[in-house]
């Protein structure tokens, strides 16, 4: 490369990395720093707001230079990787003085040591430590699909079947922050990667070859065949391949320490899409926050580990009732046994991140801290061990055995470090006093070495004189002896210049060493580089001790985790009041006294209190009613009722306690809800479109075990139509769907279709109308409200009182005009062959339903009190055949 006219040989070198990492940005270790050039530069220092310089020519031309210091790299790494940056970080792989010995010319030899991307993050600083950062690979083998995911921060590796429809649930399920993908397929699969959050790397079709991948797994885990980690097909292989071939690819080599693949089977975890997840607000609120999400308000987790086991639960409900039941039972103890609950939050209070710190070191990536948080960690879980009683249920009873067995290792661990090690490992210090003999000796050596020079300090002043004098110690001379100025003539005359030999002269200052000072200095020097070699060297003994043990301290990690989640579930349960809910094999659903928990949380800061409601969607069984028609006036709580009830059910079903008096919940297998007209302009797509295809996807979707929530379907559109499509939509449900809904609408002629749905209900939220203005009593009853209050729900928000006098006015006489036209809304509705029996998608039965006609057609609905309509559902109901 020397040969390269104009090109000085560490360009060339730089090009050489460069060519080789087309795709990121390369951060060129120059001493202290790590520089960019060219348009990395141009596009660094705008995304980090740094400044832009100059460094010599290139061909002619100015070379363009951005840099961050080495210790403030972290920081800068964080900001470039959140705007979608990839870095190639290119260390010195040699001391700059070993490449001088090969002449004067020779640029330190550097390497890329590892590509930072969203999805390979491991440092503290760059996680969050209460949230898993996953990165995933999708493939497609002979039609089928498959997503494996890892989180190198912790080595866990998920695959699981995934035809392309599931897709967009799974990456709003785990939210990666990288997704691997086929170049074939980079081009149909980005929109959908990049709507959820996430970066789609492109990967040659190589790299997702499912033979090949397969051959790198075994090779990964050391084995002949995967049998003993399950059954994985074609396309469950091409995915794992992908991503240790990336990881390696990324990592330059150093693969993070994977556990074995874990192959999660279709089924076992709730369904629960994309819109749904938005909607009930799991992890993120509407605003995209983690406050405000269920997630924020019931976490109360003390470990790092605890809070992603949460968070990974509550994406992913169980659907296995003896598995939600064994969770259950762990939470229950902890209730029940609060002097376990406070002893074992007390000792998981004190655990550092052991699965992040593991993972570290496992990269040759950790410092001292690392290994201190092993063994705090290992500590606290021997202690917890201790501290917790025989006889617990199976899931603490298990997690308790895996806490144990770690003694040799941690007083190990114990004896060799300092109670505080130091962040880097660079400068030693962390190895304590009293473990190695030989780090004792030199030492001691380095220190003497250092007292000495104090006792010489104090014969030069004596011999001199001169009483300011003082030995000091910079980076550029070592030791040297310093004079004021003023006894400069003194120093350089003999006796004194004998002894001291000049150096430096300064503004104020005269500078000299002396035979004995660089002899100390050297003997200094020997044995402080000697203690650091020691140190490294037990430094790397102690990550093999601990890297030897990983499997077994990965599994005390999940064990404390597990524990956390209980004792926390267990800590909600108390301090807010909830109660066991029975899980059963079955389509039941018996909330009683259900309430909200993020609007209860809300409103109790506010000082006010949450009016607890009941709902029986109960599915099975003569008599049961699992669709829920609910109306009721703007404002009265509507939309609160039916999130808090869906809420109940994957709470019960992650095996928490529920925020309701009693509960009993068939276990659910999807979970649908839709809130009618969520703008989806960023899309591209209508109001009223994005309502639509999400109501196609609940309709041809929903099985029996599935609890569907509809908030105002039909209201992004004209009044007889949505109308028209609610209508539909809720026979569609009940007659082929038949699953568990709730249903929420404005559209209050809907709840005439009680008397025609024999599994129908309605029910309204109660309020009272005072002075012309409505009291919100916020009570969930059985019956049909008899108007929306809209009205009055604008004064309250504030709209001019001239508006409000207007739309009352016109109010009424558009409902006198529809009263004194003889109920045309009515006829409409019965006349229209749209709402026809015949016209339904299929048969029920309903043999009396002429009868019930008749009666309704009698009804004026808004002529009827509450009271009186409540009477007309029990008549109505009477009227069908086998009431
Ligand atoms: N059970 C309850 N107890 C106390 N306050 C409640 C309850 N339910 C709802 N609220 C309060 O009423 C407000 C409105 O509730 P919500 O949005 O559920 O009404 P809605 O009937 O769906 O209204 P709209 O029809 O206008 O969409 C909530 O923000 C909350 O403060």
């Amino acid at each position: 490369m020397d040969g390269t006219p104009g090109i000085s040989p560490m360009m060339a070198q730089y090009l050489e990395q460069k060519a080789q990492n087309p795709d990121a940005l390369l951060f060129y270790r120059m001493g202290d720093f790590y520089e960019m050039f060219f348009a990395d530069a141009e596009a660094a220092s705008a995304a980090l707001d740094i400044a832009l310089t100059k460094r010599g020519q290139h061909l002619g031309q100015d070379i363009p230079m951005c840099g961050v210091p080495v210790h403030a790299a972290e920081g800068y790494l964080l900001q470039l990787i959140r705007k979608g940056f990839r870095v190639a970080v290119c260390e010195q792989m040699e001391d700059p003085a070993e490449a001088r010995k090969r002449g004067s010319k020779s640029v330190v030899r550097r390497e890329v040591v590892r590509l930072v991307t969203p999805g390979t993050l491991t440092e503290e600083g760059l996680l969050e430590a209460r949230r898993h950062n996953y990165l995933a690979a999708y493939a497609e083998v002979r039609g089928d699909g498959a997503f494996a995911w890892v989180d190198v921060s912790t080595g866990d590796l998920t695959v699981a079947p995934c035809p392309r429809v599931t897709l967009g649930p799974m990456l709003a399920r785990l939210a990666p922050r990288e997704v691997l993908v086929s170049e074939a397929q980079e081009n149909e699969l980005r929109d959908l990667i990049s709507e959820a959050g996430a970066v789609a790397t492109p990967m040659a079709r190589a790299s997702f070859d499912s033979t090949a991948g397969e051959a790198r797994v075994k090779a990964t885990f050391k084995v002949g065949s995967l049998d003993g980690f399950g059954a994985f097909d074609r396309a469950d292989l091409a995915a794992l391949g992908a991503i240790v071939d990336y990881l390696e690819l990324t990592q330059r080599g150093r693969l993070p320490l994977l556990r074995p693949p874990v192959r999660e089977s279709a089924g076992g975890l709730v369904q629960i899409d994309a819109a749904t997840r938005r909607n009930l607000e799991l992890v993120r609120s509407m605003a995209g926050a983690r406050d405000g999400s269920l997630l924020a308000t019931i976490d109360r987790t003390v470990t790092g580990g605890g809070a992603r086991l949460l968070e990974t639960r509550l994406t992913g409900p169980s659907t296995d009732v003896g598995l939600i039941r064994a969770r259950q039972a762990a939470v229950a103890h902890f209730v029940e046994e609060r002097a376990d609950a406070r002893d074992a939050r007390e000792a998981l209070r004190r655990v550092p991140d052991l699965e992040r710190a593991l993972s570290r070191l496992a990269l040759d990536r950790g410092g001292p801290r690392d290994l201190a948080a092993v063994r705090d960690g290992l500590a606290q879980a021997e202690r917890l061990h201790a501290a917790l009683p025989d006889g617990l249920p199976p899931v603490l009873a298990e997690a308790r055995a895996a806490l144990a067995g770690h003694e040799p290792l941690a007083d190990l661990l114990d004896a060799a470090l300092v109670a505080e090690p130091p962040q880097l490992a660079r400068d030693g210090g962390y190895v304590a006093g009293g473990y190695d003999d030989e780090l004792d000796e030199t030492r001691r050596l380095r220190d003497e070495g250092r007292g000495v020079v104090g006792e010489l300090q104090a014969e030069y002043v004596e011999r001199s004189g001169i009483g300011a004098l003082k030995i000091k110690h910079n980076n550029v001379l070592g030791y040297f002896v310093e004079t004021p100025a003023a006894h400069a003539e003194k120093m350089l005359k003999p006796p004194l210049s004998e002894l001291f030999v000049h150096r430096q002269t300064m503004a104020g200052a005269i500078r000299f060493t002396t035979l004995a000072l660089a002899e100390i200095e050297t003997k200094i020097l020997n044995a402080g580089g000697h203690a650091l070699d020691i140190e490294k060297r037990i430094f790397e003994s102690l990550r093999q001790a601990i890297l030897t043990e990983a499997g077994r301290i990965g599994a005390t990690a999940k064990a404390l985790a597990e524990i956390d989640l209980a004792a926390a579930l267990a800590d909600l349960a108390t301090a807010a009041d909830w109660a066991r809910p029975e899980v059963r094999d079955d389509r039941a659903f018996r909330i009683v006294g259900g309430r909200h928990p993020v609007v209860e949380a809300a409103l109790r800061r506010a000082g006010q209190s949450f009016v607890a409601n009941d709902c029986a969607l109960g599915a099975d069984g003569a008599g049961a009613r699992p669709v829920w028609l609910l109306t009721g006036p703007n404002m009265a709580g509507k939309s609160t009722f039916l999130r808090q009830n869906a809420l109940i059910a994957l709470l019960a079903q992650i095996g928490a306690f529920v925020p309701a008096a009693e509960a009993e919940v068939g276990v659910v297998d999807q979970i649908f809800s839709r809130v009618g007209a969520a703008d989806d302009l960023a899309r591209g797509r209508s109001t009223f479109m994005v309502e639509m295809v999400e109501t196609a996807a609940i309709l041809n979707q929903a099985g029996p075990r599935a609890l569907v929530i509809l908030d105002e379907i039909g209201r992004g559109t004209a009044t007889y139509d949505g109308l028209s499509i609610a209508w539909a939509v809720l026979e569609h449900l009940h007659d082929v769907n038949r699953c568990r809904a709730l249903f929420a609408t404005h559209y209050h002629e809907l709840t005439a279709l009680a008397a025609k749905l024999p599994g129908l209900r309605n029910a309204t939220v109660a309020v009272r109308e005072w002075q012309g203005d409505v009291i919100f009593l916020h009570e969930v009853i059985d019956g049909a409200a008899d108007r929306s209050y809209g009205v009055q729900v604008a004064k309250l928000a504030g709209l001019p009182g001239a508006v409000v006098e207007r739309a009352r006015v016109v109010l009424e006489a558009l409902e006198k005009g529809e009263r004194e036209q003889g109920g045309k809304a009515r006829a409409l509705i019965d006349d229209l062959p749209l709402f026809a029996a015949a016209a339904r998608p299929a048969p029920v039965a309903t043999p009396e339903a002429s009868v019930i006609e008749t009666r309704l057609r009698d009804i004026r609905p808004d002529e009827l009190t509450p009271r009186a309509a409540l009477d007309l559902v029990y008549e109505l109901a009477g009227l069908l055949p086998d009431a």
